[in-house]
């Protein structure tokens, strides 16, 4: 089975507004209210890609509610660990450009996380976990690495997509697969990347701490797989950026769709790429038919 595993689920209000009057009164083109948070993303391209997981993570109140009736109705598993407060909504604004403002997260008590970790008990060896997005603040700053210990005690693998100093405390478990995109490469090393090279160079390093695949996500730019065996440039396909949110979990799971029933590296690229655009190109989350359209156009060249 794979679990992914959302810590700060939400549910993502799409906001289009035609032209965005800072400090004005402005009314919503449209609205719409889809689950959110990265795992949970995850989990619904993978039920796209006709590849079963379960979702698990912590939900709450009325938001916790809508997210459970969206995802029960659509058939996806979940086992969630119930909490007192409201789980967060991320206000997602679409107008000349997007911008977003996630919440931090519900308070979520040691009781309740201590469920969770109980709850990663019955991973075993076959299993594959799916760690993805923020924590809430009120979790201790190592909690990624208990969760990660449990899981690997198991001899369950996993895949990790954080940022900062928990993605790196989760190299040293050797993650199957890491996603940062170039902005957060940046940032966990300080410095300025502007090319290809800086890229590999940078991509490198993580692989050398223990990440198996290193993805590079460049948007439109496409991305670079950088793994021991060797580096690749993938193409993006073009079209018109609709909604770039979740197009970097839609990559995990065409990645993950592939690798974990093929282990064919390439492929599984192939398809994080075409799953990412095809995001990229929709409304909400791809679809498969979106995706499957999309695979032929990406090239992947050897570097
Ligand atoms: N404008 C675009 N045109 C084509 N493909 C795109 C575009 N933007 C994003 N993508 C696709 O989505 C993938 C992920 O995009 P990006 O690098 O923006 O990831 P991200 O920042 O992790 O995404 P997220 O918004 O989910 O956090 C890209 O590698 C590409 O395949
Ligand atoms: O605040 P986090 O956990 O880093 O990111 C949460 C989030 O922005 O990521 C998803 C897209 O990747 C959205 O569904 C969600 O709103």
């Amino acid at each position: 089975m794979i679990y992914t595993i959302t810590l700060n689920p939400s549910i993502d209000f799409i906001v289009p507004v035609d032209q965005l009057k800072l400090g004005k009164l402005n009314y919503m083109n449209d609205e719409y209210k889809v689950p959110g948070g990265k795992g949970i993303n995850v989990s619904r391209i993978l039920q796209e890609l006709t590849t079963s997981s379960t979702a698990l993570g912590f939900i709450g109140g009325f938001t916790g509610n809508f997210i459970i009736d969206f995802l029960e109705k659509r058939n996806l598993k979940t086992d969630f660990i119930s909490i007192s407060e409201d789980t967060r909504i991320n206000i997602k604004l679409k107008s000349s450009s997007e911008t977003e403002i996630n919440g931090r997260g519900p308070s979520i008590s040691s009781d309740e996380s201590s469920k969770l970790l109980s709850q990663l008990e019955k991973i075993t060896a076959n299993d594959f976990v799916v760690l993805s997005g923020s924590k809430p603040p009120s979790l201790p700053a190592d909690f990624y690495e208990k969760v990660i210990k449990k899981v690997t005690e198991t001899g369950a693998r996993f895949a990790i997509d954080t940022t900062g100093d928990a993605l790196m405390q989760s190299l040293a478990y050797q993650p199957l697969v890491i996603k940062p995109n170039q902005h957060e490469l940046e940032d966990l090393f300080g410095v300025t990347i502007s090319t290809n090279e800086d890229v590999i160079k940078y991509g490198k390093k993580l692989l050398k701490k223990g990440a198996q695949h290193v993805i590079v996500s460049m948007g439109a730019d496409g991305a670079i797989l950088i793994t021991n065996n060797g580096v690749y440039k993938g193409t993006s396909p073009s079209g018109t950026l609709r909604n770039s949110v979740g197009a970097g979990d839609s990559m995990i799971a065409g990645f993950l769709s592939i690798y974990l029933t093929s282990q064919n590296v390439l492929e599984a690229f192939k398809m994080s790429i075409a799953a990412g655009s095809a995001t990229a190109f929709s409304h909400d989350l791809a679809t498969r038919n979106k995706i499957d359209n999309l695979l032929s156009e990406i090239e992947i060249t050897t570097l």
